[in-house]
């Protein structure tokens, strides 16, 4: 990977590539989700990718939704080069009215879906008391609007297909050591209460609803933080590393598919331990806490 004069890696070099998505190992049998269909938020990504590029390579048809049609279609065109079956559909995430539409069309053209990943979502970093009314209100609706009117509108597809489902959300740790982000972590926990209500309140719909929460996961979403904290990451967490993409994907794979079938409410940290130990500072660390 090249690197700038600061020491610090160039935004768009941030996490796995297609190539790289394409030929990298999986512990999983190459046929783990044959048969199963899977709309993936934020599928041109770079976590929500890698977990499109993994299902699709178990024998998933793969729906990508996100804002951005030129990004979903450069990513389809990778993964169907490879022979996998991809869809995309453009969604924003925090309009009820387009996240109808989206459920619309993918029943229509891809006869409705198994398995929902929310990974759309973001943030940006600023210290909280500086936060605008507009800022706040973006990445609450966002994170936490968004990722529920996604849950919802998939609970209804599946009530009326009388059809069992599985939900995948992407949050963030929201326990310990993650700093500069606030909005989020208030947003995130709203998904995780909300997913561990819903875990109860749709298991008679044979929903099963989970979180992964990833830690320091290389990808172009790194583009919004200071090169000088994105050069610490490595050092927030006990393993001392970044994680990739494709461990967040893994665990995708496990929590939403059938490995994880009596899994259900549950929180899972692809976080190297940062959950335990470490912080992660996404703005200026205050001289108040260096020792
Ligand atoms: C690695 C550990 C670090 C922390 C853990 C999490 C890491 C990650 O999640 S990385 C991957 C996630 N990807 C991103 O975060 C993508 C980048 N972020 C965004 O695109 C935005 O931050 C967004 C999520 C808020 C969506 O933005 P969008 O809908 O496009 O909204 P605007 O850019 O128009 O902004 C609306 C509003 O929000 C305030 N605001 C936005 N950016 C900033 C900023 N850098 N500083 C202060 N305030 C900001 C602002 O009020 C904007 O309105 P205007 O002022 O009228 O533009
Ligand atoms: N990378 C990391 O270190 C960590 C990431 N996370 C979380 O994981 C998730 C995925 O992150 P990551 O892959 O790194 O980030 P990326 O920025 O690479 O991907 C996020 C995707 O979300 C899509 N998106 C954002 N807002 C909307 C919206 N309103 N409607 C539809 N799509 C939207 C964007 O697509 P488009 O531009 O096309 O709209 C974008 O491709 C996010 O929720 C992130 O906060 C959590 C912890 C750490």
């Amino acid at each position: 990977m090249a690197e700038q004069e600061s020491g610090a890696r160039e935004p768009a070099e941030f996490g796995l590539d297609d190539a790289a998505l394409a030929a990298h190992p999986t512990v999983y049998a190459a046929d783990a989700f044959a048969g199963r269909t899977v709309l993936v938020s934020g599928g041109a990504g770079g976590i929500g990718r890698a977990a499109a590029w993994l299902l699709g390579r178990l024998g998933a048809r793969v729906v990508l939704a996100g804002r951005n049609a030129e990004k979903l279609e450069g990513a389809r065109t990778a993964m169907a080069a490879h022979g996998l079956y991809v869809r995309t559909a453009v969604v924003d995430i925090r309009e009820p009215e387009s996240v109808a539409a989206l459920f619309a069309r993918v029943a229509a053209e891809a006869g409705g879906i198994d398995m929902l990943i929310n990974s759309a979502g973001g943030q940006f970093p600023q210290a909280a008391i500086d936060f605008s009314a507009k800022g706040w209100n973006t990445v609450i609706n966002t994170n936490l609007n968004g990722t529920w009117h996604m849950m919802q509108a998939a609970a209804r597809a599946w009530r009326d297909a009388g059809r069992a489902g599985s939900i995948v959300n992407i949050v963030v740790v929201t326990t310990h050591g993650l700093h500069g982000v606030a909005h989020t972590i208030a947003a995130r926990a709203g998904v995780i209460g909300l997913s561990q209500a819903l875990a109860v309140e749709w298991a008679p719909l044979d929903i099963r609803i989970n979180c992964i929460a990833p830690g320091v996961i290389e990808t172009p979403g790194w583009r919004v933080y200071d090169p000088k904290a994105v050069a610490a990451y490595p050092r927030s967490n006990p393993m001392m590393r970044n994680g990739s993409t494709w461990e967040v994907a893994e665990a995708c794979a496990y929590l939403g598919g059938p490995a994880g079938g009596f899994v259900t409410g549950e929180v899972l940290h692809v976080a190297g331990g940062s959950q335990l130990w470490g912080e992660t500072w996404t703005i200026e660390k205050p001289d108040y806490f260096r020792v």
